[in-house]
């Protein structure tokens, strides 16, 4: 298990985020915008690689500048850019422009028909790739349409038939979907398979087809099943950890000056992933801090921290 190449593989969809540069301003408003790379699995590819992981990335982007774009900057930043492959049939990338209407208001407006990332297909998925990972980590949309689906659902029968562990974000994105009891199905045939399941509580309540869910009844269901770790987040309220052998680990958020809301799930992923072999609470913890320096900047990729800049923001509030 220790000798394999990469840490860390994650698959879906690499893309362009255009943040607002004016802030505290409606979308309507705002004339000006600043390009990041985006995508929540390419930003949880990012945020590993700036924690000095080695990870690769299993993804599909347009044959054009914004395709190249990505490739380059997660090239640039240490993510093994060998199995993203580009888009033969004119498919164009992904784009998500962000709103930051205040510190507690901001959303997301994507513009993802026909994106490239859902053209990934099943024979582009390498065996030997995949083997060469400890973790392979699932973002929920791309299981939204075919064949990018049956490319992940190959990926993740090279996974189980090669002990890679899997780590499944649930990544809800309902725009990408045709329905919620279509990502239910597929969210729990995932689920079920994998190792460990990350989060919010509203994407679990999509996962379970349900309203109101609980946290308890939620990791009780899935616990009948593989998965050992169970991670559903709370926002600013903090995140929840359980295990199979029915501990339950708790992580206030961090206080920090907020610029905009988005970006910390991803970053959260990356510190807790990184972070779980000192333990599931330090893992919360870092993930905590990581989600903590990123909302308070502009970008959700490049303002991935380091190791250092975690464990700062951690021993300033001991
Ligand atoms: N405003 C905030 N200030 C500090 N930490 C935050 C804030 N919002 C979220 N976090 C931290 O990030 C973690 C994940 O946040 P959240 O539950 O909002 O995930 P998410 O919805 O996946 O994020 P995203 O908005 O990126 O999609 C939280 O558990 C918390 O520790
Ligand atoms: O996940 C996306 O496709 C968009 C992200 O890159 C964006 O920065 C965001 O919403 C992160 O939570």
């Amino acid at each position: 298990m220790d000798n394999k190449k990469y840490d860390l593989i994650c698959i879906g969809r690499a893309a362009v985020d255009l943040n607002a540069a004016e802030i505290n301003r409606p979308m309507e408003e705002t004339n000006s915008f600043s390009k990041y790379v985006g995508g929540s699995p390419a930003n949880i590819a990012i945020g590993s690689a700036k924690l000095g992981q080695k990870v690769g990335f299993i993804g599909k982007v347009s044959d054009d500048q914004h395709g190249r774009y990505v490739k380059d900057y997660m090239n640039h930043v240490g993510v093994d850019v060998s199995n993203i492959v580009f888009d033969n049939e004119g498919h164009k990338i992904g784009l998500t422009f962000t709103e930051i209407k205040s510190p507690t208001e901001c959303s997301i407006l994507m513009y993802r028909d026909n994106v490239a990332d859902l053209f990934l297909r099943p024979e582009e998925i390498h065996e030997e790739y995949i083997k060469s990972s400890k973790m392979l980590l699932i973002s929920g949309t791309a299981l939204s349409m075919s064949p990018s689906r049956e490319a992940v659902l190959r990926s993740l029968e090279i996974a189980e038939s090669n002990g890679v562990k899997i780590a499944f974000e649930l990544d809800y994105r309902p725009y990408t979907w045709t329905n919620e009891l279509e990502a239910s199905i597929y969210y729990k045939l995932v689920a079920k398979r994998s190792d460990i399941i990350i989060g919010t509580r509203d994407e679990f309540n999509i996962l379970e087809n349900t309203e109101n869910g609980d946290d308890l009844d939620t990791v009780n269901n899935l616990f009948k099943y593989k998965p050992e770790l169970i991670v559903i987040k709370h926002g600013v309220k903090g995140s929840n950890a359980f295990d199979k052998k029915g501990n339950k680990y708790s992580a206030n958020a961090y206080r920090v000056k907020v610029l905009k809301t988005f970006g910390a799930g991803d970053s959260f992923a990356s510190a807790f992933l990184y972070a779980l072999d000192k333990g599931v609470n330090e893992a919360l913890n870092y993930g905590s801090a990581s989600a903590a320096i990123v909302v308070s900047q502009h970008s959700s990729s490049d303002a991935m921290p380091t190791v250092e800049k975690i464990e700062e923001l951690i021993n300033s509030n001991k």
